[in-house]
């Protein structure tokens, strides 16, 4: 079993080069399906999620080529089916964008129920609502769903929560739908703009993607073309938040700095210092930093995903700050995990409450998801000796070469593989919680 391994480090210093973004990726990918000839996406990250993708492509007929330059290569014209593996549908989040993708194309989709981080309840009634007003039938089996329409037609679709996800499944219906869709209480995430973007240049008809309003004119048919990914504003935020952990200056490049406004300020507000230059942005930190309060909200309120890496930061920083997170009000299973460290941390209803301040001492922990994952990461540049961390694949799932990058920075941070015998008495501590 492999885990990963992290010591005590000194400051981190140094510049990385941000990967692109997973969430958008995700989508792209299925995007490609609408596609009525080829498309090369560049920027597209080598991550866990993308094997399942590269799978499922095997099975429907969706050619996915990874060229010598980077590029994905990918070729919808010899699409075959609409029925997308139960099990590689739930071995990540996202499988539900193939439903929007390939519905005008198929008339019938077949899935599996998505999977990704378990936050105890990711509900989709929101792309249900949306596929049923565009005119399809939804039925519901044991472990797929299938989606049903022989002509996809335009309507005016009010989301009841802002959703991304939703968001961007319904424009992929409606891309070729019949007729005049429009979107109200959209997501403004910059993943929405980026799967809009990529989508009108394929030659569909979006308007006021990034707004809460949106307008799809439905097309008949889309091209192919070459489009770039936009930046991972998450894994961006991270990095910078590494800076603060043990005093250091860590450069995120290649990023889109107005993606991360609401974390940068926070930052600042806790005391690091923050340049942006560019399509660059530098976080350095004088090791002093003060307690804060956060609260996550939907783009572009502070990220959910950003909540529990700033929770390792904010174990470093002097006094209480209170985490309140309002997107997903169980996402707090790696407070278990860091309290293994030492952390003074509690939750109640859907906050932490943290004590900064108090000395870290490494331990064998779980990784529960991908954020949780860099979260424990974080925690562990700070904690006294070793800290040991198991369920990397969830940080497979979103972070590619996370330990070479960490590593260029100063971190000691290596993955170690533990044999066999010693998984039993060694490790089984932070599954029981
Ligand atoms: C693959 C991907 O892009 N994952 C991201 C995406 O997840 P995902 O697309 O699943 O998240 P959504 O933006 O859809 O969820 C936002 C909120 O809406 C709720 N909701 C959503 C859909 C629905 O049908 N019904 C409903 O109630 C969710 O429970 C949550 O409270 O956005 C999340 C919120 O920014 C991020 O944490 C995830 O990293
Ligand atoms: C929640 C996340 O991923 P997913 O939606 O793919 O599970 C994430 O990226 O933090």
């Amino acid at each position: 079993m492999n885990y990963i391994q992290v010591q005590k480090s000194g400051p981190l210093k140094g510049a990385v080069t941000i990967q692109g973004s997973k969430n958008s990726s995700l989508a792209l990918l299925a995007a490609s399906c609408l596609a009525d000839s080829t498309v090369t996406l560049d920027g597209i990250p080598n991550i866990e999620d993308l094997r399942i993708i590269r799978q499922i492509g095997m099975d429907i007929g969706l050619d996915i080529v990874r060229l010598p330059s980077g590029e994905l290569f990918m070729d919808p014209r010899k699409l075959h089916s609409a029925v997308i593996d139960p099990g590689k549908a739930s071995a990540y989040r996202a499988s539900y964008y193939f439903v929007g993708a390939l519905l005008a194309k198929f008339g019938k989709v077949t899935v599996g129920f998505p999977g990704g981080d378990d936050f105890v309840s990711r509900p989709i009634d929101q792309h249900i609502k949306a596929f049923r007003m565009l005119g399809a039938e939804v039925t519901f089996h044991n472990d797929h769903y299938v989606v049903e329409a022989k002509q996809l037609r335009g309507a005016d679709i009010y989301f009841d929560m802002i959703t991304s996800g939703a968001t961007i499944n319904t424009m992929l219906a409606a891309v070729r739908a019949k007729g005049r869709t429009r979107l109200t209480n959209a997501a403004t995430d910059p993943e929405v703009v980026d799967t809009a973007n990529f989508l009108n240049m394929l030659g569909a008809r979006i308007i006021g993607a990034g707004t809460d309003q949106i307008r799809i004119e439905g097309v008949p048919y889309l091209g192919g073309g070459a489009y770039q990914v936009i930046p991972d504003r998450l894994i961006a935020g991270s990095f910078l938040m590494s800076a603060g952990i043990n005093g250091g200056s860590v450069t995120v490049r290649n990023v889109i700095p107005e993606h991360l406004g609401s974390c940068t300020a926070k930052l600042r507000e806790i005391g690091m210092e923050i340049v942006i230059d560019d399509q660059n942005i530098t976080a350095h930190s004088n090791g002093k930093l003060r307690a804060t309060r956060i609260r996550t909200g939907m783009y572009p309120g502070f990220a959910t995903d950003l909540q529990q890496p700033f929770t390792a930061l904010l174990l470093q920083s002097m006094g209480k700050s209170i985490v309140t997170e309002r997107v997903y009000p169980k996402r707090f299973s790696h407070v278990q995990q860091l309290k293994r460290l030492g952390a003074n941390i509690e939750v109640r209803k859907e906050s932490a409450f943290i004590k900064g301040g108090v000395p870290l001492i490494g331990n064998w922990v779980h990784a529960t998801d991908v954020r949780a994952g860099t979260c424990l990461l974080l925690a562990g540049l700070a904690a006294e000796g070793s800290t040991k961390i198991t369920g990397i694949e969830h940080i497979q799932r979103g972070n590619e070469n996370a330990i070479e990058l960490f590593r260029s920075l100063g971190a000691r941070i290596s993955l170690e593989q533990l044999d066999e015998g010693a998984v039993n008495s060694e490790i089984r501590a932070p599954y029981s919680g």
